[in-house]
């Protein structure tokens, strides 16, 4: 904008602008009129320099020419170079100047002077030149060709003059003309010139709000780049955030790409799935109605059914009224079989003896098809066991047989619950009011544990005899062990110092305890294969003391069963014990020497005193001593002999079949029933 000040200042025009250009011109042409003749320097002098009145002789030209030149004058100073050009070059193209300025131009030459060009120094018949007469000759002017007047004629000089004069005054003509012309260029540039300046104003007001404006626009350019940058900045962060979100995207589409894929998958899976699903539909949906069928069928047979439940009910009334009265009757029965039972286990005496033969086990068998060819189990009766010593054979022995006939003679494929069976009825005697005791008897290794307890796994199969007369009854337990005349607790390991004393309650006759012993309810088989458990366990504890500790001790299980025979209505509780003896090796033939030795005596002097025929020596060893109330006159005993079915173990075999055969023969007196008090059964499981 600042650039166009400049321009917009050139319009205006100089304060000068009005009619000084013609000025110049005017002089030049005055100056060219003149001759030094006509106008002495001193005269010119006068004549340019504003004289109003001209020389003596008033001559009026001179005037109008003064006039002329004082009017030049107002211009009061220079026209500029240009504004003279700019009038110059409108004289050229206005038509009125140009017709003015040749007259001017023309008129302002000398008249007389001649076109030709005077050279200088050329002689003009001895007279003063022609430059100089042309320039100070008045005549000169206007006259052209004419002669100078002489002096005395002043007619012709007069004449002169007034030609001169009307020149002057036509060359004054045409100047007003043109002066007036140029007045009315000067109004036209004036009012130009004002309205230039009001233009220029406006421009100026414009320009000022232009420059107004322009700072605004700067200012809101100013912040709108502020804005740019803000927005670019904010681009740059979404542009970051969009490339974080596009990615992740990416990964969600890829993910979603590989579920999709995986649905695809699925739902073809599915949709033969279901193409399957509705095949077997069809299927299933005939099926149904076939079972529909078959149901309204089974419906109608139901019913006819119902019609003869209704008349076997009818029928079971009638049934349950004869069952009672059986009832009541084989409850007179059972008071009568007991009573029989009593008096055959009476009739049998009161220590039975059942032999029982384990088979060959392991190595044992190694070149055997199981058979055992030194026994012989005879007899339809199964009470008779022969036994032959194979090989050479002593005088003494004759012809090396032996026969044997005990109660029972159970052969090695006698199982566990025909076993139990035979021993039940004694069982059955200790809640009619009898004291019952079995014994296990028995080489080491022949069976006895196995008779009395089962095997060492659990094994519901081959369950022993004190699980499965436990299963029939409710009791509280106890389990001890009688080591080298020690008592043990079976079933919790007590402190050293806790000592267990037999003790009888009452008087004579009473009951045999064992004092600090633990009692434990069972009532369930896990609590009996637990109990049995803790028992080996103990034993176990006691094995890594002394070695085959549990051979050569005697364990004794003693219940107090609660019983209810639910013919007779009877209830009785009582205590059994079942006694699995140490092994019955004898001191000889054992070679044991010193603890073993004092171990072995201890146990044969227990099993000796069973064996006496009149009187047991109850106090000479722990065992009878806390077997007396079982041993006596009021108990029935019942002893199991194993054997081993081992070759090598023949004379220990005899011996023990030979021990059996004289306990057998015992007479321990009658028994006599305890009504409604049990007394307890004794099952000893002798060594
Ligand atoms: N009738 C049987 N059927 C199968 N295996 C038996 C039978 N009798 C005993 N056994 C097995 O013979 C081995 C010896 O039996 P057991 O331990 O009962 O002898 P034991 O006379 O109690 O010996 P110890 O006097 O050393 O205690 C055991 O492995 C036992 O499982």
């Amino acid at each position: 904008m600042e650039s166009k000040l400049p321009r917009i200042s050139r319009l205006r025009p100089p304060s000068s602008l009005n009619s000084t250009a013609a000025k110049p011109k005017i002089v030049a042409a005055t100056k060219r009129c003149r001759s030094p003749e006509e106008a002495p320097s001193s005269k010119r002098q006068r004549f340019s320099g504003g004289e109003n009145k001209p020389p003596s002789s008033g001559n009026k030209p001179a005037a109008k020419l003064k006039t002329s030149n004082s009017s030049g004058s107002l211009s009061g100073g220079r026209p500029s170079s240009k504004l003279q050009s700019n009038i110059s070059g409108r004289a050229t193209s206005n038509p009125r100047t140009a017709t003015v300025k040749p007259s001017v131009v023309k008129s302002a030459k000398p008249v007389g002077a001649s076109s030709r060009p005077v050279k200088p120094g050329a002689s003009n018949n001895g007279r003063p030149p022609a430059s100089v007469n042309t320039s100070g000759n008045t005549s000169g002017c206007g006259t052209g060709s004419k002669a100078k007047r002489p002096a005395w004629d002043l007619k012709g000089r007069l004449q002169d003059m007034e030609e001169r004069l009307k020149q002057h005054t036509e060359q004054k003509s045409d100047f007003q003309t043109q002066m007036r012309e140029w007045q009315e260029q000067q109004a036209q540039l004036e009012s130009q010139n004002s309205k230039l300046s009001g233009t220029v104003k406006e421009k100026e007001m414009h320009f000022t709000n232009m420059v107004t404006e322009n700072d605004g626009l700067k200012r809101k350019l100013s912040e709108a780049e502020e804005d740019l940058y803000q927005v670019r900045k904010q681009l740059e962060r979404d542009t970051e955030n969009f490339e974080f979100t596009k990615a992740s995207l990416r990964r969600q589409k890829e993910t979603l790409e590989g579920e999709v894929a995986s649905l695809q998958q699925e739902v073809a899976g599915l949709k033969s799935s279901v193409a399957q699903l509705t095949a077997s539909q069809a299927g299933i949906r005939s099926e149904l109605e076939a079972t529909k069928l078959a149901l309204e069928q089974a419906t109608r047979t139901i019913a006819d059914r119902d019609a003869e439940i209704v008349t076997h009910k009818a029928t079971i009334s009638g049934h349950e009224v004869t069952i009672e009265e059986y009832l009541q009757s084989f409850q007179e029965h059972e008071t009568v079989r007991r009573q029989l039972h009593n008096s055959i286990q009476e009739l049998k005496g009161n220590i039975r003896v059942f032999c029982r033969v384990r088979p060959l086990l392991g190595d044992e068998l190694y070149g055997s098809d199981g058979d055992i060819p030194h026994m012989a189990f005879t007899g339809e009766e199964h009470r008779t066991l022969e036994l032959e010593r194979l090989g050479e054979v002593s005088l003494s022995e004759g012809n090396g047989k032996y026969e044997f006939t005990f109660d029972r003679v159970f052969d090695p494929s006698t199982s566990q619950a025909t076993v139990f069976e035979e021993i039940s009825q004694l069982v059955q005697s200790a809640l009619d009011g009898y004291n019952v005791c079995i014994f296990a008897y028995g080489q080491t290794g022949s069976g006895k544990t196995y008779t009395m307890e089962g095997p060492s796994v659990e094994d519901e199969e081959n369950m022993g005899v004190i699980s499965r007369a436990l299963l029939q009854y409710e009791f509280e337990g106890s389990f001890l062990e009688i080591y080298n005349e020690t008592i043990q607790d079976l079933l919790e390991r007590h402190a050293a110092d806790v000592k267990h004393d037999i003790k009888m309650t009452g008087t004579s006759g009473g009951d045999v305890m064992v004092t600090n012993l633990t009692t434990v309810q069972v009532t369930t088989e896990n609590q009996i294969t637990h109990l049995l458990k803790t028992a080996s366990q103990n034993r176990a504890v006691g094995e890594t003391q002394c070695n085959e500790r549990s051979s050569r001790s005697h364990s004794v299980f003693r219940l107090k069963i609660t019983g209810n025979n639910t013919i007779t209505g009877e209830t009785c509780k009582g205590t059994l014990n079942l006694v699995d003896l140490a092994g019955s090796e004898r001191l000889k033939e054992s070679g044991a020497t010193g603890q073993r030795l004092k171990e072995t005596q201890n146990i044969n002097k227990s099993l000796s005193n069973l064996g006496m025929e009149n009187h047991v020596p109850y106090r000479n060893s722990k065992l009878t001593y806390l077997l007396q109330n079982s041993l006596g006159g009021n108990s029935k005993t019942l002893m199991f002999v194993n054997v081993s079915p081992r070759e090598d173990s023949f004379s220990e075999t005899l011996n023990s079949l030979r021990f059996a055969t004289k306990v057998n023969q015992c007479n321990i007196g009658t028994a006599t029933k305890k009504i409604r008090v049990c007394e307890p059964i004794l099952l000893i499981d002798l060594p």
